[in-house]
């Protein structure tokens, strides 16, 4: 099975959680983007649910399917999301914004009941940190902030460059937001919660990639089958 197979087949026990009138918050990337492809072939067939979309590309996967569409200002409250990660650990800590789209993830995340991860299981890792943390920046200020998140990363005990992310033409990543990405290559966290925390203090920072305490369970693929953290019934 290739990764794919593994990405879709971990969004198919995801929607074996969705029940008729859910609302849902439907994620980013690759992965929810099976989601977000089967969920459309269930509502196709006569289901209904009301979504919200992380992201402007999936709001335009799931109109297009023909999902019902809504924001969370007339939805603020979200029974589940269902969103991939880019690494999960065991205590379903998760580095998020692979994507770019992390600040409305964390956002629709926050605002749901329950929010389910789907990945394969590569994304499954011990520590977090091996995927550089993605850090939303307003434009604004940029080389301060940028010198007051190096400080916040010293000060919480981790350490590494910061890349502002680019596309592949060279130009600067702007997200749906309108801001910046700085990747933090930090190699291992060893104290999430406190990066976390750091983090949070500085100014012209919009959000960061790290997601603690959102995660209620998350459905991982592998070649021997589905393993399950958390709550996922
Ligand atoms: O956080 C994200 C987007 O901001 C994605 O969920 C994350 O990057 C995983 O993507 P993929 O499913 O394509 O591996």
């Amino acid at each position: 099975m290739t990764a794919d197979d593994l990405k879709k087949l971990a969004a198919a026990r995801a929607l074996e959680l969705v029940r008729p009138g859910m609302r849902l918050g439907l994620g980013t990337g690759s992965t929810a983007k099976h989601f977000v492809d089967l969920l459309g072939q269930r509502v196709a067939a006569g289901l209904d649910v009301i979504c919200v979309a992380t992201s402007e590309a999936t709001q335009a996967q799931a109109l297009a399917l023909g999902i019902r569409m809504s924001t969370l200002d007339e939805t603020p409250e979200l029974d589940l999301t269902v969103d991939g990660a880019d690494e999960i650990d065991p205590q379903l800590r998760l580095i998020k914004g692979g994507g770019a789209a992390h600040l409305r993830e964390k956002i629709v995340a926050a605002a749901s009941v329950r929010m389910i991860v789907i990945a394969d299981d590569s994304k499954l890792v011990e520590k977090l940190g091996r995927f550089p943390l993605p850090i939303e920046v307003v434009p604004f200020g940029l080389a301060a902030t940028r010198r007051a998140v190096a400080a916040a990363i010293a000060g919480s005990g981790s350490a590494g460059e910061l890349v502002l992310r680019k596309r592949p033409d060279g130009a600067t990543v702007v997200t749906d937001n309108g801001n910046y990405i700085l990747d933090a290559h930090l190699g291992a966290i060893e104290q999430p919660e406190a990066l976390a925390f750091a983090l949070g203090q500085v100014p012209g920072v919009v959000e960061h990639g790290l997601f603690i305490g959102l995660a209620s369970g998350a459905i991982l693929a592998g070649a021997d089958g589905l393993r399950l953290l958390g709550a996922t019934g």
